[in-house]
């Protein structure tokens, strides 16, 4: 089932949380929303499910208008960010509960939460009841029970927050795979930007309650579209220098360069990892050494140059880190500067010469 989002509007005191939202999500695709906090994830799901209604826009699922539509009557199943079980019932009871409610028949809801528990290992919890369960399996809990109800679309707000590491990889594999299995269309919101690149096909970058790219993820990465997208997709986070292009040349901090841009005020943008240590061709710097954070086979660096801070990440392989305090030279290709607009972020045509 395909879901349609058409110029959305959602204020809360005046202050919009969606503004004219627009997206287009394919039947049986995994989409991820990726947006900083309060960026409107959760109100947009909200609205989808139908807890809330929208002050303007409209809500198309497989072109059919819901958005007057009873939330029971959409197909529609939520996993809330704020989970809340019910003490009383055990964990099976828990996750049967949105089914039964619907008056599924017993054998069905039976299989039903044997086949999530298994793909979500908790099967060992069925009879325990919440008060029992750490706040991870809780939270595993709440995922189940949000996948039960026999819907064609799954909003899934930030489930994995908080988990460990390994235990997020492996439920984000099975939430693939559950996917595939049930051949429904699932949207799925996250803050964290490596949650976002591994988990999504397409990724939906929201800022300030708009889409500001809808792509594929690796081109979101590869080639971001507005200051957001550059900024929120990637680990660590890129620099957004701001500056200014005046009569070709770009001054933004230590990154001053000839670029083929307008005359304007910009955003230059530079992932960390297109940062180089040492006498290399490109642009010069001279920075200190404030931070080093050691990761194994590479270190992420925080240095100052010109002022403004800078992070890079460099491969230590045999080498050792540059020491804290230390004054080193960091070299840029131009090429990897990225230009977008001051005033609207949106990223510019031209980029460096
Ligand atoms: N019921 C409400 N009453 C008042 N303001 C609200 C309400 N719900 C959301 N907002 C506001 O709307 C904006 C968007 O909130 P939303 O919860 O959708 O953000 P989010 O992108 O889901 O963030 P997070 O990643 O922190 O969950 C925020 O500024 C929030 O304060």
């Amino acid at each position: 089932m395909s879901v349609e989002f058409q110029t959305l509007s959602r204020s809360y005191k005046g202050k919009p949380a969606l503004d004219g939202f627009d997206l287009k999500v394919e039947p049986q695709s995994f989409t991820v929303l990726c947006g900083p906090p309060a960026s409107g994830k959760s109100v947009l799901f909200r609205l989808l499910v139908g807890l809330e209604k929208p002050d303007a826009g409209r809500i198309l699922l497989s072109g059919r208008d819901i958005t007057a539509t009873p939330p029971a009557e959409r197909p529609v199943g939520y996993v809330p960010q704020s989970f809340a079980l019910y003490p009383h019932l055990t964990v099976a009871d828990n996750m049967a509960y949105p089914m039964r409610l619907a008056g599924a028949p017993r054998e069905a809801i039976a299989r039903r939460v044997d086949r999530t528990a298994g793909i979500l290992s908790i099967t060992h919890l069925l009879k325990k009841t919440p008060d029992q369960l750490s706040g991870g399996e809780k939270q595993r809990v709440a995922v189940a029970r949000g996948l039960l109800k026999d819907a064609e679309i799954f909003v899934l707000d930030d489930p994995l927050v908080g988990l460990d590491y390994k235990l997020r990889e492996r439920l984000m594999d099975e939430l693939k795979a559950l996917r595939a299995e049930l051949k429904a269309t699932f949207l799925y919101a996250t803050s964290d930007s490596l949650e976002a690149l591994t988990m999504a096909q397409r990724l939906v970058v929201i800022d300030r309650g708009r889409v500001v790219q809808h792509a594929e993820a690796a081109e979101v990465y590869h080639d971001p579209r507005h200051a957001r997208a550059l900024d929120l997709v990637g680990f660590p986070h890129a620099n957004l220098l701001s500056g200014r292009v005046a009569n070709g040349m770009l001054e933004a901090g230590p990154l001053r360069c000839a670029v083929a841009a307008r005359d304007g005020e910009v955003i230059a943008g530079l992932r960390p990892e297109a940062i180089r240590l040492g006498a290399a061709p490109g642009l010069r710097i001279e920075a200190q050494v404030r931070l080093v954070e050691n990761l194994g086979g590479e270190a992420v660096i925080y240095l100052e140059a010109a002022g403004r801070d800078l992070t890079a990440t460099l491969p230590i392989s045999g080498g050792r880190p540059p020491e804290i305090g230390s004054r080193t030279a960091l070299a840029v290709d131009p090429a990897d500067i990225l230009l977008f607009d001051a005033a609207t972020e949106i990223r510019l045509a031209g980029s460096a010469a």
